[in-house]
C-alpha cells in the first residue's frame, strides 16, 4: 500500500486525498480576505473537515501571479496563530510557505505535518529545516516568481523539464536523509506556464510522477487556466471545471488534490473510486 509519512500521521495513498485550501491572507486569488480572521479560519477548517478534507493547507502569502510582497514577519503573524488554533483538530496540517524561517517557527509549534513549498525548498536553509522535521514535503515546480512568472513562460518540452527539475529536487531531499515516503511532487499549474503548458502537464501527469519518482500533489482548483477554457472570469464560479480537473488528475494518478471546494470534489472522487472498485 502506498503511504505518505506525514508528521503526526501516516496517510493511505490508495485513493486520491483531498487537500482543503485555507488561505489566511487578505488577497488570495479566489477567497482572499474571507478567512484572515482566526475564528473564521477555524470555522472554515472545521467545515472543510466535515465536508471530507483529508488535509488542510494553510497559507499566509498569496502566490497568485502579481501577488504583492509579504514580509516573513507578516506571513508568520498570519499562519502561526492559525496553526496553533487548528493543531488539535485531529487532521494533518500542511503549511504553504517558501520561507525557511516560517517553516522553522511553524514546525516548532508541532502543528505542521506537511511542508507545501511552491519553491521546492530552494530558500536558504529550507532543506535543512525540512530534513530535521518529520513533516511530509511537497516540492512544486515554478518558473520565475509570482510577480513575473506569467510574463513569458517558455520551455522546450515542458513536461520533461518540469519532471526533471522535480526529480533533482527530490534527489536532494533523499541525499539529505529525507525518506522517499515523505515526498510529494507538484508540477505547479499556473506557476510560469501558458495554457498550453498547463494542458500538456495535465495530459501527461503520469509521466511527471514516473520521472520525478514521487506521488503527485496537484493544484488546479479555480485557476486561470480553467477561466481561459470556460470564459468564466470569476474564480469562485469555476466549480464545474475545477471538479472535472480533479477527476482528470485522479485518472492520471494524482495522490493529493488541492481544492477550494471540498464537498463537491470529494463527492466526485467518491464516485470515481466506487467505479474503480466495482
Ligand atoms: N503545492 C501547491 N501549492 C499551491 N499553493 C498556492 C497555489 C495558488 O492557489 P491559491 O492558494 O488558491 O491562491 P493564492 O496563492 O492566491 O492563495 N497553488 C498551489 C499549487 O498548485 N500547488
Amino acid at each position: 500500500m502506498k503511504t505518505l509519512l506525514c508528521g503526526r500521521f501516516t496517510l493511505d495513498l490508495s485513493r486520491p486525498l483531498v487537500m482543503g485550501i485555507l488561505n489566511v491572507t487578505p488577497d488570495s486569488f479566489s477567497d482572499g480576505g474571507r478567512f484572515n480572521r482566526l475564528e473564521d479560519a477555524l470555522r472554515r477548517a472545521e467545515a472543510m473537515l466535515a465536508e471530507g478534507a483529508d488535509i488542510l493547507d494553510i497559507g499566509g502569502e498569496s502566490t497568485r501571479p502579481g501577488a504583492p510582497f509579504v514580509s516573513p514577519q507578516e506571513e508568520m503573524s498570519r499562519v502561526l496563530p492559525a496553526l496553533e488554533k487548528l493543531r488539535d483538530l485531529g487532521a494533518p496540517l500542511s503549511l504553504d510557505t517558501r520561507r525557511a524561517e516560517v517553516m522553522r517557527e511553524a514546525l516548532a509549534l508541532d502543528a505542521v505535518d506537511l511542508i507545501n513549498d511552491v519553491s521546492a525548498l530552494e530558500d536558504e536553509g529550507a532543506l535543512q529545516v525540512a530534513a530535521q522535521s518529520q513533516a511530509a514535503i511537497c516540492l512544486m515546480h515554478k518558473q520565475g516568481n509570482p510577480d513575473t512568472m506569467q510574463d513569458k513562460p517558455a520551455y522546450g518540452d515542458v513536461v520533461a523539464e518540469v519532471a526533471e527539475y522535480l526529480k533533482r529536487r527530490a534527489q536532494l531531499c533523499l541525499d539529505a536523509g529525507i525518506a522517499r515516503e515523505r515526498l510529494l511532487v507538484d508540477p505547479g499549474f499556473g506557476f510560469g506556464k501558458t495554457l498550453e503548458h498547463n494542458l500538456a502537464l495535465l495530459k501527461r501527469l503520469d509521466e511527471v510522477e514516473r520521472i520525478a519518482g514521487a506521488p503527485l500533489l496537484v493544484g488546479l482548483s479555480r485557476k486561470s487556466m480553467l477561466g481561459a477554457i470556460t470564459g468564466e472570469a470569476e474564480p469562485a464560479e469555476r466549480l464545474g471545471a475545477s471538479v472535472a480537473a480533479a477527476l482528470e488528475a485522479a485518472w492520471r494518478g494524482a495522490a493529493v488534490i488541492r481544492v477550494h471546494d471540498v464537498k463537491a470534489t470529494r463527492q466526485a472522487l467518491q464516485l470515481w473510486q466506487a467505479l474503480r472498485e466495482s
